[in-house]
């Protein structure tokens, strides 16, 4: 296939748009080329009985992995190409029947966000009151995978979904990474007129400077979700809401001000939750949750094996256990599959030094 940049002459707009019309015919036969070897596929997994079970996101990491690698020209980013591919993915998949997501609704949520980026359109999204229905949903089989966030880059961790994994029998099957743009979304034409500002706690964390600096004197309501703040938003006009794009078009609200987060990079980490670890796709993490008998060293003992195995630890956070007062559950990460031979001695060794070692999932890591 040529490329403008080959042509001799330049093209009038006529004779360009043809070359896009053959373009799209031949990526259109590609489409359903490819979705038929995705059925085909499907059959060489045998008679299976849900969609969840033709669901392989190791394999659909290694695909857009090799999505990004082919796009080193551009000129669409590493982000968008990945867009596309998962797209075509999820409706490939979907030929079975679409996933059911279950995540922290309303509608409009950033946790909405991140299901569709990781699943694609071609899903039955879920929208759930709370995380701990999230877990529930997910256990009893009515969702397939389920959504939750775990932190954020200015905010820290939501201890509401990590300490669920201390009783859940549920593993951690995915990672995504959302760069989170707040919006201060409203009826009211002003600032001035703004006497409340509704939002969850973490986004009212995320724009603490610019609510200092702009709306000083507004009262800040904590609510369950930023979808919820804009549907309280919508009924008041001293009132408003921080929340994402899509809550404002959800609720028909008007975005007063853009991007009111105090840092650029803010970005949310969510866990795609299942009932099933999946295998390696060659770039993984592996989430433990472990806690230490009481003798002086013991947190040294438990981590030292993962270092003499040359296992890089991502992340650790401690969390009281609830079994008696101060007392510690880790949670921590590591890179590598829990099928890795180095990973396997690792846990078998840090069990020795501990009073409990648990295997949360592993999973690919986030892409883009
Ligand atoms: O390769 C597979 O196992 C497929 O089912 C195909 C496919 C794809 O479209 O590439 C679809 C769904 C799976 O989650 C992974 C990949």
């Amino acid at each position: 296939m040529s490329a403008p940049e080959d042509e001799k002459a330049p093209l009038n707009l006529a004779e360009t748009r043809e070359r896009i019309d053959a373009i799209d015919r031949d990526i259109q036969r590609l489409i359903a080329e490819r979705a038929r070897w995705a059925q085909q596929v499907g059959k060489a997994k045998g008679p299976l009985k849900a969609a969840v079970d033709y669901y392989r996101p190791e394999r659909e990491a290694q695909v857009l992995r090799m999505v990004i690698d082919r796009n080193a020209g551009g000129p669409l980013s590493n982000e968008e190409m990945v867009r596309l591919f998962r797209e075509i993915m999820s409706a490939c998949l979907a030929q079975q029947e679409p996933l059911k997501i279950g995540f922290l609704g309303p509608e409009g949520t950033f946790s909405q966000q991140a299901v569709l980026k990781h699943f694609g359109h071609s899903i039955k999204g879920l929208p759930l009151a709370t995380i701990d229905e999230v877990f529930q949903e997910v256990a009893a089989g009515n969702a397939d995978f389920g959504v939750v966030p775990i932190e954020n880059s200015s905010e820290g961790t939501v201890h509401s979904s990590l300490d669920q994994f201390v009783t859940s029998p549920l593993k951690i099957c995915g990672e995504i990474e959302l760069r989170v743009h707040q919006h201060l979304l409203t009826r009211s034409a002003n600032l001035d007129q703004i006497e409340r500002v509704y939002s969850h706690p973490q986004s009212l964390g995320q724009c603490k400077a610019w609510l200092r600096a702009n709306l000083p004197k507004a009262e800040r309501i904590a609510v369950s979700s930023n979808a919820e703040a804009a549907r309280r938003a919508r009924n008041a006009d001293d009132a408003a809401a921080i929340a994402g794009e899509t809550a404002a078009h959800i609720y028909g609200l008007k975005v007063l001000a853009h991007q009111i987060e105090d840092r650029p990079d803010n970005t949310t980490r969510f866990f795609v939750i299942g009932r099933e670890v999946f295998p390696p796709s060659g770039h993984d993490k592996t989430s433990l949750l472990m806690s230490v008998k009481d003798k002086p060293g013991a947190l040294y003992e438990l981590l030292t094996p993962f270092a003499a195995q040359g296992l890089s630890m991502t992340k650790i956070e401690s969390r009281p256990a609830r079994t008696g007062k101060w007392e510690y559950v880790f949670f921590v990460e590591v890179e590598g599959h829990i099928e890795d031979e180095r990973m396997v001695r690792a846990v078998e060794l840090a069990g020795k030094h501990a009073a409990q070692v648990k295997v949360l999932g592993s999973y690919p890591v986030a892409l883009q």
